[in-house]
């Protein structure tokens, strides 16, 4: 009974800060790009003990920041989607990059453009010099796989109404799977429904991306690469105050996040790439 009440006090102060945040971030739409905050975030709020509140914590915040989404003017979105991927293209960590992973935005959810970027990647593969893996969803268990694609194409919508690569090619060959190349993926582009400074993020739930992550994470390990550096699109709208996300000792931290504001470098890994 103590507990549960304890737990709601928590949830409820959480929740509020979470509106709050979120109502700054429309009014004065994020005036500090640059955050030198380093990332130190092993440790999770509450422990795995409070898992359920956790879970219903972000189910709250999903469903607040989908709302606020939802609200946006068309016009200052589509803004917000230009300047986003412009400071993509333009950053030397998107430049320098051979082999990326991506996410096929879909406009039903409100999620940050990525067409832009996928077309320059695409337009010219042999002598642009990148590669690109899409995620696949392979099953209900929280599997995702990124297959290479060569063209937009390539991409049909799969029951969720999100655009994806069959897992054979027009020539009846299987797509390459990221996870079974020789060589290491330099970047990830991630999308998100929340995120803040300290390299927090909520998905949409389904935990395929903090999975897929981890895996990949480990078999870069045993391979003795360097780790990829892990970029979320934001939204101004999308980042939350601190304190405010609750994670899970699953969650995978982001190194940087890019909103229309600029790069926010957050990992010593974003900080050493001098060039970001
Ligand atoms: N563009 C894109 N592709 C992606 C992801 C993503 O987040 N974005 N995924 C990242 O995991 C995986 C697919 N996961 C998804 C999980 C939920 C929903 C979705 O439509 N969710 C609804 C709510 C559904 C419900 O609660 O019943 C929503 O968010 O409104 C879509 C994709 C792989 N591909
Ligand atoms: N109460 C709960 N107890 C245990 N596991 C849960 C609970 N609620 C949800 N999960 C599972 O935890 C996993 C990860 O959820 P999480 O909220 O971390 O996803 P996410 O970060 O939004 O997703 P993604 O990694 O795809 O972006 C999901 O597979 C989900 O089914």
């Amino acid at each position: 009974m103590r507990t549960e009440t304890m737990m709601t006090q928590w949830y409820t102060t959480a929740s509020t800060k979470a509106l709050t945040a979120l109502h700054c971030c429309r009014r004065h739409h994020i005036s500090h790009p640059f955050h030198h905050q380093r990332l130190t975030m092993t440790t999770n709020h509450g422990g795995d003990d409070n898992l359920d509140a956790i879970f219903k914590h972000k189910r709250v915040l999903r469903t607040q920041v989908k709302k606020v989404l939802k609200a946006i003017d068309p016009s200052l979105r589509s803004q917000q989607d230009n300047d986003i991927q412009n400071i993509i293209l333009g950053a030397p960590w998107f430049k320098s990059s051979v082999k990326l992973c991506a996410y096929i935005s879909c406009s039903a959810l409100r999620e940050v453009d990525t067409s832009k970027i996928l077309s320059e990647i695409l337009k010219d593969p042999i002598t642009g010099g990148k590669k690109l893996y899409v995620p696949r969803v392979e099953d209900n268990n929280s599997h995702m796989r990124m297959l290479n694609i060569s063209r937009i194409d390539d991409l049909v919508a799969n029951s969720m109404d999100i655009l994806e690569p069959a897992p054979v090619d027009s020539d009846g060959n299987a797509r390459e799977d990221v996870m079974k190349t020789n060589d290491p993926v330099d970047l990830f582009l991630l999308p998100g429904l929340a995120f803040d400074r300290s390299g927090r993020r909520i998905g949409r739930g389904g935990g395929y991306y903090d999975t897929f992550l981890e895996n990949y994470q480990e078999l870069a390990k045993t391979r003795n690469w360097k780790q990829p550096l892990l970029v979320a699109l934001s939204y101004s709208e999308q980042i939350l105050e601190e304190g405010v996300i609750p994670i899970t000792s699953s969650d995978v931290p982001i190194d940087a996040l890019v909103s229309p504001e600029g790069v926010i470098p957050i990992s010593t890994a974003a900080f050493n790439r001098v060039d970001l």
